[in-house]
């Protein structure tokens, strides 16, 4: 089995600040990946890590069989499709769906002059339908619901065909109906042989697909538990993880946690 990430005491220090304490961490192919922990945890960093577009201060960092600082970022950054709302931002309101999606074929975003085949259209139109959104392939950007953006940013996010899909907060924002439409499509796509390597970053356990396989959990920047969803989703280490009491439920694939009672 390909080792897709192998972060090895990796610390990444701002100023005074340590954002990432010597956290070690192991993804394999097929593997699909929640990340937890509470605000500044540092979840976003080490994202950023994952994704070839930060260095660790320290320890080493294999992103694709490649390591951090041995590797030009600029071959490597293409094989890892990344959806967040900084990204989002980067994105023209006045910019169709479809060329949203379209131009990450070439990892840009707005059109400039370039052509797409008949291949990158058809492929586009694709991710649109599959994501649910592909009856506004026409439609600007920015007049759609934060739903609806946030599942065609993944469709970009998947049109190079990636070999690693790094998901930060995709349901924040998202009404009830909106969070639980992202969650059955992200749900399919963990389902599928087909699909990359996938980490998903959020707050709420609610979000976790079914068909996600393992977490980790992040604390002040230091790994609380890694490993298979069932033996790291305890009450217990999230209580830890989130720095209150906690009761959590599975039941039907799915998670839910609260406050003890008591
Ligand atoms: N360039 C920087 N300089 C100093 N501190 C930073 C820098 N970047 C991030 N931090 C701090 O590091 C901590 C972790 O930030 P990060 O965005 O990774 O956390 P997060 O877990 O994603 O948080 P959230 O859930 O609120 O999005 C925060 O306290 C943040 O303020």
């Amino acid at each position: 089995m390909s080792v897709v990430l192998d972060l090895q005491s990796v610390t990444v220090r701002r100023g005074p600040k340590t954002i990432l304490d010597e956290v070690t961490w192991r993804v394999e192919d097929g593997q699909r990946w929640v990340l937890l922990g509470a605000n500044g945890a540092g979840k976003t960093t080490l994202l950023q890590v994952a994704a070839g577009r930060m260095h660790p201060s320290s320890g080493s960092a294999g992103v694709l069989g490649e390591r951090l600082g041995a590797v030009d970022v600029f071959e490597l950054r293409p094989r890892v499709g990344v959806a967040s709302a900084a990204l989002a931002d980067a994105i023209s309101p006045a910019e169709t769906v479809r060329d949203v999606v379209l131009t990450a074929a070439y990892g840009m975003t707005g059109r400039w002059r370039e052509r797409y085949e008949e291949v990158d259209h058809e492929r586009a139109q694709a991710l649109l339908d599959v994501f649910g959104v592909g009856a506004l392939a026409d439609r600007r950007f920015g007049t759609l619901s934060e739903g609806e953006r946030k599942r065609t940013q993944i469709a970009r996010a998947l049109m190079a065909d990636p070999e690693l899909l790094l998901l930060d907060e995709p349901a924040a924002g998202l009404d009830l109906g909106g969070r639980e439409e992202l969650v059955g499509a992200l749900t399919e796509l963990a389902h599928d042989h087909r699909s990359p390597v996938l980490v998903l970053v959020t707050h709420h356990v609610e979000e976790i697909p079914p068909g996600f396989t393992h977490a980790l959990l992040l604390r002040d920047g230091k790994v609380q538990a890694a490993g298979p969803l069932g033996e790291v989703l305890t009450a217990e280490s999230l209580s830890v993880t989130f720095g209150t009491a906690l009761e959590v439920e599975h039941r039907d694939g799915r998670w839910s946690a609260r406050a003890q009672v008591r």
